[in-house]
């Protein structure tokens, strides 16, 4: 399967992205600086994490005004596959490509941190190599990782099922304690209708190689390969 890898500046998580996508599960994958438009070849894009632009006005509100992004946009709409994590999944809010918006988090700090995860499904391309209701660990590091909708769309993406990432405790309830940033539903990744399209704050890349100590991310990656398989 073959991967892009978008690249701001102010990314600081595509280095990581392209060493997990390519060393460790052999795809191929390239960076793709964001004025690039040429990625017609890619199967999957992944926006990842960092400060693109700093930061300046909302995360994400500038990076997706880069030329690649109408790329982006095409390329989901061709069912394609589009993976943002962190400062990635705000870009795809901004993009229009996600629902909702990612906010400051409640308490108002930066949260550096690993969390536990509940993966609601495993009928999604992004989880089929997960159990529904499986808790895993997953590193978060974000100030604006609050998802907020309001309460319409946040009732279509439960009755659609698109809500793929909770919070969670160690235990897998739902309460605030699990919940670090106070996300609406304790959110943690949603998808678009089609499926296709991912956006989760928590780093799947900074926990896919076994010499980390966790590598409860790695399978969000091989399950995408193994649609590639069954495809
Ligand atoms: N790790 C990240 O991608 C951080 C995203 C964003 N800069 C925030 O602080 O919310």
């Amino acid at each position: 399967m073959k991967f892009g890898v978008i690249v701001f500046p102010g990314s600081n998580c595509d280095r990581d992205a392209i060493y997990v996508l390519r060393d460790l599960l052999g795809q191929p994958t390239r960076a793709i600086w964001h004025q690039e438009i040429d990625v017609d070849d890619l199967d999957a894009i992944v926006i990842p994490g960092g400060f693109s632009y700093g930061d300046y006005l909302r995360c994400g509100a500038i990076a997706r005004f880069s030329p690649v992004m109408n790329r982006v946009i095409e390329h989901a709409e061709r069912g394609k596959f589009v993976l943002g994590i962190c400062n990635g999944f705000q870009v795809l809010t901004e993009a229009g490509l996600l629902p909702g918006a990612l906010v400051r988090n409640r308490d108002r700090h930066f949260i550096c941190d690993r969390v536990s995860i509940r993966v609601e499904s495993d009928r999604s391309p992004w989880t089929r190599a997960y159990r529904s209701g499986q808790v895993i660990e997953l590193p978060i590091a974000h100030g604006e990782g609050r998802y907020y909708a309001d309460a319409e769309t946040l009732q279509a993406l439960e009755d659609e099922g698109r809500v793929l990432l909770r919070y969670c405790t160690p235990v897998g309830k739902l309460d605030a304690s699990g919940n670090h940033n106070g996300s609406c539903h304790n959110i943690a990744g949603i998808t678009n209708r089609a499926g296709n399209v991912l956006g989760m704050m928590p780093h799947p890349e900074r926990a896919s190689d076994p010499i980390l100590g966790n590598n409860h991310g790695r399978a969000l990656f091989t399950s995408l390969l193994a649609n590639s398989a069954i495809a």
